[in-house]
């Protein structure tokens, strides 16, 4: 029955069991939390990302390479070195951060501008939901301009790193969708 399943998977996929997510936002939004909540199940102590992190998760029968890059002003313009051959880009907000929600606006619309991710799907976190004063995952997707995006497979899933919350329920989202395009 295994391999009946497995070739089936198989002939759905492609054949293709690995994947690239790239997980992107400002600084402090919470992405290395994210990674290591997904990864090992804990939240880690984290300092602030120079460059990235990269760890492989294994999901569903699939791996998925997950980059986590930095994003502090200074590094953002480092993320286009990574985009060639993305599957999908997780975008996370710091919920409660309502000043600079329009930097994150204008970094998500630059970002999907490019070409090599003209194809990727986009998963938003509306993270940090367990602070008081965080903005709701229709609040974050407003002030984002979600609705503003054509041709793409999107969604935004409120969460909570620290929690656990939603995380795994915006990744399921995600594989879904990419197993769908890709097929
Ligand atoms: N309350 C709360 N704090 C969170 C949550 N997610 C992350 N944090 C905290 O936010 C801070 C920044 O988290 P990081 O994961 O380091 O943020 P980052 O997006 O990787 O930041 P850069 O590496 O600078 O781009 C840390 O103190 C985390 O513990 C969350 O869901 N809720
Ligand atoms: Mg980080």
């Amino acid at each position: 029955m295994g391999s009946v399943f497995s070739s089936m998977f198989n002939r759905l996929w492609g054949g293709k069991k690995e994947i690239r997510i790239l997980i992107l936002g400002l600084d402090g939004a919470g992405k290395t939390t994210i990674l290591y909540k997904l990864q090992l199940g804990e939240v880690v102590k984290t300092k602030p990302t120079i460059g990235f992190n990269v760890e492989t998760l294994k999901y569903k029968n699939i791996a998925i390479n997950m980059w986590d890059l930095g994003g502090q002003t200074s590094i953002r313009p480092y993320w286009r070195c990574y985009y060639a051959d993305t599957a999908a880009v997780i975008f996370v907000v710091d919920s409660t951060d309502k000043e600079r929600m329009v930097v994150a606006k204008k970094e998500l619309h630059t970002m999907l501008k490019e070409d090599e991710l003209s194809d990727s799907a986009l998963l938003v976190f509306a993270n940090k939901q367990d602070q008081p004063g965080a903005m709701t995952a229709a609040e974050v997707s407003k002030a984002l301009g979600l609705a503003e995006l054509k041709d793409r497979s999107w969604s935004i899933v409120s969460s909570s790193a620290i929690k656990g919350e939603g995380l795994t329920e915006g990744l399921d989202w995600l594989i879904d969708v990419i197993k769908e395009e890709q097929m």
